[in-house]
């Protein structure tokens, strides 16, 4: 990931710049010979299709150009396998790009904490640990452990192990810590998902609360009403390709419809609104300065 290092100030104030970037993964269908499941494979080669390793292409995300602003909480959609996660990581550096590059104004936090965090630890234990995990110093903590054990709303069973939890008190954990540390740039995968309506007013509260301290929220999520509550705009992605970058009603309004459409296998009606969100896209086109020149605009 670059950092972005010219001085946006007189422009606007971006957070996030996508430039054109799209991302392939390259993997062997076939697998790797010598691993276990490998060699399983290689036992029977005439009952498993391409047990032969050959490169394969998924093309996860097309050439795409967005610019997220400092304020702004952005919801990403679209169905499974869109390329939802893969921008998700683009944006936080977890992976290159394939073509163009990403820049962000500060490191981007993803929700990430869960790998730090222990089943067999209690919730309060898990806050120290995913804390420290993602940097903050002893100092830090203590000022803000009643914060987080607040937010996370767990109440007594804050003191039981986390793998007796539930998803959705999973989930108001990791949103406790991940939002604690005020990132300037928070990526939200799916967290959200599991909380019911008491849990999504707390999480609007703080990530209310994040954005006025000019922070900017991605939040990827299948959940439209919590992308309806909760987002300034809405980024929909399908088959790799963005289709609508706006403010949420309209785009949710075409989303129902493109989905209700799929379900009820009318392909004909769907395509007809991927060609007309296609159409009415607005191609963003990032302007590069170049030193010593005035753009011309
Ligand atoms: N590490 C990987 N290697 C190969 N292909 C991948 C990898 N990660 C994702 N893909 C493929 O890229 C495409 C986009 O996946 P991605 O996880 O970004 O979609 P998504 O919109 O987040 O889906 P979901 O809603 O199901 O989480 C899919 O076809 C997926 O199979």
């Amino acid at each position: 990931m670059d950092e972005m290092t010219e001085d946006w100030s007189s422009v606007s104030s971006p957070a996030v710049v996508v430039d054109g970037a799209a991302m392939t993964y390259r993997l062997h269908p076939g697998g790797n010979a010598e691993t276990r499941a490998g060699l399983i494979l290689k036992r029977f080669p005439g009952r498993v299709r391409n047990a032969e390793p050959s490169l394969k292409e998924v093309r996860a995300l097309k050439p795409l150009s967005l610019v997220a602003q400092h304020g702004e909480s952005i919801g990403v959609i679209g169905l499974n396998g869109s390329g939802k996660s893969t921008l998700m990581k683009l944006i936080c550096g977890k992976i290159k790009p394939t073509e163009g590059s990403v820049y962000a104004s500060s490191t981007p936090i993803m929700l990430g904490v869960s790998a730090a965090l222990v089943p067999d630890l209690s919730g309060k234990d898990n806050v120290v640990l995913g804390c420290l995990a993602m940097g903050m110093t002893r100092e830090e903590l203590n000022s803000k452990y009643d914060g987080i054990l607040e937010l996370a709303g767990l109440q007594s069973a804050i003191d039981l192990p986390m793998r007796s939890y539930s998803s959705g008190m999973s989930a108001r954990l990791r949103f406790a810590i991940a939002a604690s540390i005020n990132p300037e740039i928070l990526v939200l995968d799916e967290a959200l998902n599991t909380g019911d309506d008491e849990f999504r007013g707390r999480t609007k509260h703080r990530m209310d609360e994040l954005r006025k301290e000019a922070g900017c929220v991605f939040l990827v999520s299948h959940s439209l009403p919590t992308v309806q509550q909760l987002c300034t705009r809405i980024i929909w992605l399908d088959k790799g390709d963005l289709l609508y970058d706006g403010e949420p009603a309209y785009g949710l309004k075409w989303y129902k419809r493109y989905t209700k459409f799929l379900s009820e296998k009318d392909v004909e009606s769907a395509q007809r609104i991927r060609r007309r969100m296609l159409k009415e896209l607005q191609e963003v086109r990032i302007m590069h300065k170049v030193p010593g020149r005035r753009k011309s605009t």
